[in-house]
C-alpha cells in the first residue's frame, strides 16, 4: 500500500503507472525546496474512486534530494507492478462509430487511449466499416496473441465482440453451436466494454456506472468478472447468445419499432417506447422452464449481486466440480419442466439485472452476474394504468414483482412457442385469420394481436419466435469486478492530485 495525503491509501493493484517526473513541469510549485538543493522526482498514477462507482486517473508526485533513493522507488514500484499478472499488456480494440451519440471514436481518442498509453498497454485498433465487422474480424486475427478485447460502442456492439470471441473459442474446440445441448468451452480472453452507446445497460450492470474512463481504469488494472451466457436455438439451429435482456412483446416491440428510427439516437428507445406503451399489446404463448435448484438465492432477494458475491461464487465452485466429473454428470433433459400457457404484455429473460441509466436498479434488481442462472418475468395481460405502475417501479425503490400480474421464476433453461406458432404446426391456422392482418378479427378493440412479437436478443431483433433457450454458466469474462459496495467514507475519496515529501 501506498500512503498518498490525508490518509488515503492506494492499493498496489490500484496504481496505474509509475514515471520519473521531468522537474520543469513542476518546479513553480516547490520553488523554495529548489533554491536549497537540487530535487529528484517520481509520479505515482492511481485509481482515484469518487462517488457513484466512478472513477478517475490521480496523480501524486514525490520529491527527493537523493537521486538514487528516488531511481530506487521508481524501480521498487515498476516491479511490484510487473508482478500484477492479470494486468493486460496488448489489446484489440474495436470502435463503432456509429453507435449512441456517435461519439464512440473521440471517446476512444480523447478519454481511453491516453490512458492505455500511460499505463503502457499496446493497442491494436479496428474502427468497424459495417455491421459484423468486429464479429468477422475476430474469427480471422490470432485472438490468442492478445490478453483481452475491447469495444467502444454499446450493448449491440459488445454483442458482436462476443459473438465472435465466443464462436471462435467454439470453432476452434471443434464445438458444434448448432447443438443446443453442447457444453461450450469458456472463453478466457476478456472483454473491456468502453460505453458509447444508446442503454450501455451491460457496462451500467457490471460496473455500476456508463463511464468510458471508469471503464479504461477497470481494464488497466485487469479486473475479471465472469458473466453467464444464455444460448438461444430454434429447431437445433443456433441463432444468437445473450447476456442481458431477451424479451418478448413490450422489449421486442420497442426495439422493432426503434430500429427505423436509428437517425433519432439513443431518444429513439423513448418515442418506441411511448408507442409501444399506447398500443398495449400482448400475446399468447407457452413456456416450459427449468428451475434454477443448483443456486442459492432468488428473485425476491433483498440483496443484490456484488463485487467478490457469494452466491456467484458457489455457482463457480459447482462448475468446477462438474467439469472435474463431467463423466457423471447429471442429465438435464432429466430434470422436471414446469409448463405456463397465457396471455402476456412482456415475457422478459435476464441473465444480469439490466440495471441502466433509465432503470438504476433494472429489471431485475437481485439477478445475478455469474450463477448460471437467469430470472424469467412474465408480464400478464392487465390494464394499461396497471403496466404503467409496473413500468414506473423500475425507476423507484418499489418492488416491481409485487403486482398479482407479474411472476418471476429463477430458471436455468426455457422455451417459448407463441399460440400463433402452435396453430401453425397443428395445421389449425384459419387461413382468414392471415389475411385480416394484424388484428384479431374477433374484437379489434381487444389489443390481442394475432401476428407474433419479436425477441429483443441484447438489442438484436431475433428472426423466430419459438426459441429454445439455455444458460451457461461463467462462459465468459469482462474486464470488471461487479458492483462494489458503497463505500462509506467517500470524503476520503475527495482528495484532488497531491504533492508529497519523502
Ligand atoms: C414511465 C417511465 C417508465 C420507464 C421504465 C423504464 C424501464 C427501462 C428498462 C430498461 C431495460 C433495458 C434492458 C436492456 C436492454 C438492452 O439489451 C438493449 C440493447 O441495448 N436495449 C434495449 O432494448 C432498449 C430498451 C429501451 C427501453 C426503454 C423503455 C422506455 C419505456 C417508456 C414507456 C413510457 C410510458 C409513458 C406513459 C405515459
Ligand atoms: N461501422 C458500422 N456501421 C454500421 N453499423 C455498425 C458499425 N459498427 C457496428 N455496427 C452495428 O451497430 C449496432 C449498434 O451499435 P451499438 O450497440 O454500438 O450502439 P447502440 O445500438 O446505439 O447502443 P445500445 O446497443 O447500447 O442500445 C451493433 O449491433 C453493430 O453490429
Ligand atoms: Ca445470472
Amino acid at each position: 500500500m501506498l500512503p498518498v495525503p490525508e490518509n488515503c491509501f492506494v492499493p498496489i493493484s490500484e496504481i496505474i503507472s509509475v514515471e520519473e517526473t521531468e522537474l520543469n513541469k513542476k518546479q513553480r510549485n516547490i520553488g523554495k525546496w529548489q533554491k536549497m538543493t537540487k530535487l529528484h522526482a517520481f509520479t505515482v498514477y492511481y485509481v482515484k474512486k469518487a462517488r457513484n462507482h466512478r472513477w478517475r486517473c490521480s496523480d501524486v508526485t514525490f520529491w527527493c534530494v537523493d537521486e538514487h533513493l528516488c531511481n530506487q522507488w521508481i524501480q521498487a514500484l515498476k516491479e511490484l507492478l510487473e508482478m500484477q499478472k492479470s494486468r493486460p499488456k496488448q489489446l484489440l480494440v474495436y470502435i463503432n462509430p456509429y453507435g449512441g451519440k456517435r461519439q464512440g471514436k473521440r471517446i476512444y481518442e480523447q478519454k481511453v487511449a491516453p490512458l492505455f498509453s500511460l499505463a503502457s498497454i499496446s493497442t491494436d485498433v479496428v474502427i468497424t466499416e459495417h455491421a459484423n465487422h468486429a464479429k468477422d474480424n475476430l474469427f480471422e486475427v490470432n485472438i490468442y496473441k492478445y490478453d483481452g478485447v475491447v469495444c467502444v460502442g454499446g450493448d449491440g456492439m459488445f454483442s458482436e465482440v462476443m459473438h465472435g470471441l465466443i464462436g471462435r473459442i467454439q470453432k476452434d474446440s471443434g464445438i458444434d453451436q448448432n447443438n443446443p445441448k453442447a457444453s461450450l468451452v469458456q472463453c478466457n480472453i476478456r472483454i473491456g466494454i468502453i460505453p458509447a452507446g444508446s442503454t450501455d445497460c451491460i457496462c451500467y450492470s457490471t460496473v455500476g456506472i456508463s463511464d468510458p474512463v471508469t471503464s479504461a481504469l477497470h481494464i488497466i488494472v485487469g479486473d475479471c468478472q465472469p458473466l453467464d451466457v444464455s444460448s438461444v436455438h430454434h429447431n437445433n439451429m443456433f441463432l444468437k447468445y445473450s447476456v442481458s435482456l431477451l424479451g418478448y412483446g413490450f422489449y421486442g416491440d420497442i426495439l422493432k419499432d426503434s430500429e427505423k428510427k436509428r437517425w433519432m439516437g439513443p431518444m429513439r428507445y423513448d418515442y418506441s417506447g411511448f408507442k409501444t406503451f399506447l398500443s398495449h399489446h400482448y400475446y399468447e404463448g407457452t413456456i416450459a422452464y427449468q428451475p434454477a435448484k443448483h443456486t442459492l438465492g432468488s428473485p425476491r432477494d433483498k440483496d443484490s449481486c456484488r463485487t467478490g458475491c457469494y452466491i456467484c461464487k458457489k455457482s463457480e465452485q459447482q462448475l468446477a466440480e462438474q467439469h472435474k466429473d463431467c463423466g457423471l454428470k447429471h442429465e438435464e433433459g432429466e430434470e422436471e419442466w414446469k409448463v405456463i400457457k397465457g396471455k402476456f404484455l412482456a415475457i422478459n429473460a435476464v441473465n444480469m439485472s439490466c440495471a441502466c441509466p433509465r432503470s438504476p436498479k433494472g429489471l431485475s434488481p437481485a439477478a445475478h452476474l455469474a450463477d448460471g442462472s437467469a430470472d424469467l418475468i412474465l408480464v400478464r395481460k392487465c390494464s394499461r394504468f396497471d403496466f404503467l405502475r409496473y413500468l414506473v417501479r423500475h425507476t423507484n425503490q418499489d418492488d416491481q414483482f409485487d403486482f398479482p400480474f407479474v411472476d418471476v421464476y429463477r430458471v436455468k433453461s426455457f422455451q417459448f412457442t407463441s399460440k400463433l406458432s402452435e396453430d401453425n404446426e397443428s395445421n389449425v391456422m384459419d387461413i382468414g385469420k392471415k389475411r385480416f392482418g394484424q388484428f384479431c378479427r374477433d374484437h379489434p378493440a381487444c389489443c390481442c394481436n394475432i401476428v407474433n412479437s419479436t425477441w429483443n436478443c441484447d438489442g438484436e431483433t431475433l428472426d423466430s419466435s419459438a426459441i429454445e433457450v439455455r444458460v451457461h454458466c461463467q462462459l465468459m469474462k469482462l474486464f470488471a469486478r461487479g458492483i462494489e459496495e458503497n463505500c462509506k467514507d467517500e470524503a476520503a475519496y475527495s482528495q484532488n492530485s497531491a504533492e508529497q515529501l519523502l
